[in-house]
């Protein structure tokens, strides 16, 4: 990709429309941010150029003007001793830039969790280096938690003990828990959950409660009672419906109330910005796996008119899943005996038409993603059979497999008046179209003409939408209720046929074994980074196909595959 273009792209102005979208079809983004979602930002920031290091730093930072806000809150009130307990993870990173910026004039003192070669990242080794160096110059100790346990813990007894002994002179200790962030999994294990047993056994001492304060960075570690959170960027899923219900309700405001919120130099562009994140966040190929371990994907499509467009879909979709198969009617499954890698199953006739609704609804159930609607073309009796078909898959939703709605299917659910686009919804269908926009599970991918076709049901149902939709364009939008991001990969050799064909096929592909609005984003972005290869490469004059072959070497390079 062009990042030069693209920076110049990213004035206000594309801001500004996409706020105006967002409004328009009432996309709501959340408070708290998950830790996928994390990640995938993560990532986003470093591929934009914004590297880990560098928020790190930043991280350290707002911590320590934090911390020393919190200490000043009492008059007088002084950190006698601060210990920063750090984890193996950049949670513990941000602990080493807090300890380096408090260690002039505070004493200061680094537990490390783990080992130092068990220090996960390279940005975190980097910081802590930097406190091993300084070290030697005074004020800052090192322990090994495992090691120095016992001998730790004597030391601060004894140090709360000579501070509750001269109370007039309002000396307190600093615990920081730079020891689990978003990173963390599962239940604490050793020495996480022992090192916060300890912690909280002193807090809740009575002869020391008044002489000890906890703050913890980013997310307050499982079982620990911090005084204050500061969380970077945004508020962690802990606030999220599900765990925050799980609080009564006296921790749910305490939570709220003692959580501060400090930027660490993410641009709000980068929010908004589909990029290396979203795909390196889907899962990997399991390299020992059996066949349909990685997927299977079902394209339903083709017509006596047109039989490339499900062709290149079940290929794009090929390169990701192990099993494809085409549904398609007789003209297309002729052409397709051409393409051994693909399955067939074939249907009388030249369209599709009602009498193929029972068996495809009955084989569709055997598939993780489905693509309906390449060449599928604007038969009457597609229309019809379009219809029964939905309404048999979506009445029996346990087995749904995710699905991509494209191309001539997406006209086809809502026929409008062609002489005014806009004018109404068709009343008839407002159940289907109910049951079709409140389910994650769908994709819609339609370019700017097919949208003009569901663009009045999504405003009738814009409270209740659930679905995805993938608006294509020269910057492609994807969006559902809770979010909106923009992708700028592609090039005006993109324009050709066939490109929205793959690009189904691949968010298919994709979303067999990965969330839904994740897939259709790191499937546009792969589609438009095969193409703007191309484009460096030989030049605009490149066809679908060159993007099919060379999306193993586009997935490879940026994923793994
Ligand atoms: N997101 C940002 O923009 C920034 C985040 N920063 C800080 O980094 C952490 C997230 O870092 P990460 O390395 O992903 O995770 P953790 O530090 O939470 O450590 C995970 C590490 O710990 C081990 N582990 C996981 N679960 C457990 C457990 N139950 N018991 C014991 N050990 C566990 C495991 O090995 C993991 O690898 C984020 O919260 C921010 O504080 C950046 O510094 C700034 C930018
Ligand atoms: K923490």
């Amino acid at each position: 990709m062009d990042l030069n273009n693209t920076k110049l792209d990213l004035g206000n102005n594309i801001i500004n429309q996409l706020k105006n979208f967002q409004q328009k079809f009432k996309i709501i983004q959340k408070e708290y941010i998950t830790t996928a979602e994390m990640n995938i930002l993560d990532n986003n920031c470093e591929y934009y150029g914004i590297s880990k290091r560098m928020l790190m730093e930043n991280a350290g930072i707002q911590a320590y003007n934090e911390v020393i806000n919190h200490e000043k809150q009492v008059e007088n009130t002084t950190y006698a001793e601060i210990y920063l307990f750090c984890g193996k993870g950049n949670n513990g990173g941000d602990g080493f830039v807090l300890a380096r910026h408090l260690s002039n004039p505070h004493r200061v003192n680094v537990v490390l969790l783990n080992d130092e070669d068990e220090i996960k990242t390279q940005e975190s080794k980097e910081n802590f280096d930097i406190i091993n160096n300084i070290y030697k110059f005074g004020n800052i100790n090192i322990y090994n938690l495992k090691k120095d346990f016992e001998q730790l813990f004597l030391n601060i007894s004894y140090k709360l003990d000579t501070i509750a002994n001269e109370d007039e002179c309002k000396k307190k200790i600093l615990f920081v828990d730079a020891m689990l962030g978003t990173g963390i999994s599962g239940n604490l294990r050793y020495p996480y959950d022992k090192c916060i047993e300890s912690l909280n056994l002193l807090k809740n001492n009575v002869n020391y409660n008044n002489y000890i304060d906890i703050i913890s960075l980013d997310t307050e570690t499982k079982g620990l009672i911090s005084d204050k959170i500061i969380t970077f960027h945004n508020y962690k899923d802990e606030y999220n419906e599900d765990n925050f219900n799980n609080l009564n309700s006296s921790e749910k405001s305490n939570n709220k109330n003692k959580t501060i919120l400090k930027e660490i130099g993410i641009p709000d562009y980068i929010n908004y910005l589909i990029g290396i994140g979203e795909l390196k966040s889907l899962s990997k190929t399991e390299t020992d796996s059996h066949k349909g371990n990685n997927g299977r994907t079902l394209v339903i499509g083709g017509s006596k008119d047109y039989y490339g467009a499900p062709i290149f879909s079940a290929v794009a979709a090929s390169k990701i899943v192990d099993v494809v198969t085409v549904a398609t009617v007789i003209p297309v499954a002729i052409a397709l005996k051409n393409y051994p890698e693909l399955m067939i199953k074939e249907f009388k006739g030249e369209y599709f038409n009602k009498h193929h609704v029972e068996e495809l609804a009955s084989i569709s159930k055997n598939y993780d993603s489905i693509v309906l609607g390449c060449g599928i073309g604007l038969n009457p009796n597609t229309k019809e059979f379009l219809e029964k078909y939905l309404n048999k898959i979506l009445s029996e939703k346990e087995s749904m497999p995710k699905l991509i709605i494209d191309a001539d299917a997406i006209k086809l659910i809502n026929p409008l008046d062609s002489d005014d686009l806009n004018k109404n919804l068709n009343e008839k269908n407002k159940e289907l179209y109910i049951k079709l926009f409140t389910d994650k599970n769908i994709i819609f991918t339609p370019h700017k003409g097919e949208f003009e076709y569901i663009k009045p049901i999504l405003k009738e149902l814009s409270d209740i939408y659930q679905s995805n939709i993938v608006l294509k364009g020269k910057i492609d939008i994807v969006f559902n209720k809770n979010n909106i991001k923009l992708n700028m990969t592609g090039n005006a050799g993109m324009t050709i046929g066939g490109t929205g064909d793959i690009l189904a096929g691949l968010i298919a592909g994709f979303s067999a074994k990965n969330d839904p609005y994740v897939s259709a984003c790191a499937g546009v972005f792969i589609n438009g980074l095969a193409g703007d290869y191309l484009n460096k490469q030989i030049g605009y004059n490149y066809n679908s196909r060159d993007i099919l072959n060379v999306m193993p070497k586009i997935l490879h390079n940026y994923l793994d595959f």
